[in-house]
């Protein structure tokens, strides 16, 4: 396995890194974001994923999140992985919603998106495979959380994979892409026309489906110019109602869909992720 570090910064206290490495599940050279914490030599430290959004890289959510000083202060793990594969030699599409930058965290059927675009590989197994072996991560003390298209994929993670996550949190989640345009355009192109095909990689369809998930915070600011369009986080509540589901989830007067909201929320998510990382 090849991994190399790209970036060591020190802020507030702990080291904002870069790392690059091949994957197997790509088949590309992939990108991520890892700050670590101020810890004692030898300690494991638990650790948060944060997935990012339609046009993000790693660095979007590293530059603009400010994650890094309750990270320290709690002692916790932050990956910020990229969003797609990229390069030359992959498929990719002129609009921002589609493409390179937008890979939904689905494993992709569809030709010219199947042979590189495996995020839910990428994700789901590889990653932590590559995180576990170049950092200081307990992986028995994981938690995951994401952004728009990154809380669709944090979620919908969460709900696959019971007990891997101690929390899930969200912030402005895509809830349904079977129910919105960036869904229908972007499983359309990855997974092919049958629907049935695109209910794993929907939080409302897992969970209608019987997904059961405990620990979950999600934030939606009341003013996101997406949020009737998009990402109808009506939707969600129906279903967690239905389920019987005790999720948190709080919407926020007047914040937009920007990192501007995620950073004003983000503090107060590590603190809740610690919490339930440290029983
Ligand atoms: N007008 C934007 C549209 C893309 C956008 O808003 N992306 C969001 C996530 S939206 C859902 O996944 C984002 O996080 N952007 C990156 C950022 O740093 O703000 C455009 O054309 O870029």
């Amino acid at each position: 396995m090849s991994v190399e570090k790209l970036s060591s910064s020190l802020c507030h206290g702990g080291d904002q890194q870069v790392w690059r490495h091949d994957s197997r599940a790509t088949g590309t050279k992939m990108t991520f974001a890892a700050y670590i914490p101020e810890h004692e030599e030898g300690a494991k430290l638990p650790v948060l994923w944060f997935l990012a959004g339609l046009t993000c890289t790693h660095e979007n959510a590293m530059v603009k999140c400010e994650y890094k000083k309750a990270a320290n202060e709690h002692g916790v793990i932050v990956i910020c992985p990229d969003t797609s594969p990229r390069g030359e030699g992959v498929a990719d599409h002129e609009d921002y919603d589609f493409g390179q930058g937008a890979g939904f965290y689905v494993d992709a059927t569809q030709q010219p998106w199947q042979p590189h675009f495996r995020m839910r590989s990428y994700i789901e197994d590889e990653l932590p495979e590559v995180v576990a072996a170049a950092l200081p991560v307990d992986m028995d003390r994981q938690a995951i959380t994401g952004h728009s298209m990154g809380g669709h994929g944090a979620l919908t993670i969460g709900l696959r994979n019971p007990g891997r996550f101690r929390s899930t949190s969200a912030f402005a989640p895509i809830i349904s892409p079977l129910n919105c345009p960036w869904g229908e355009k972007a499983l359309t192109g990855y997974l092919g026309d049958d629907r049935q095909d695109w209910r794993e990689y929907d939080s409302v369809a897992l969970i209608e489906d019987g997904a059961r998930l405990q620990n979950v915070l999600v934030d939606q600011g009341s003013a996101d110019e997406w949020l009737e369009g998009q990402l109808k986080t009506h939707l969600l509540q129906d279903a967690v109602r239905d389920a019987g589901l005790d999720w948190d989830i709080r919407m926020q007067d007047g914040y937009d869909h920007s990192y501007f909201f995620v950073s004003t929320f983000v503090a107060e998510h590590i603190a809740w992720h610690a919490r339930h990382l440290k029983v």
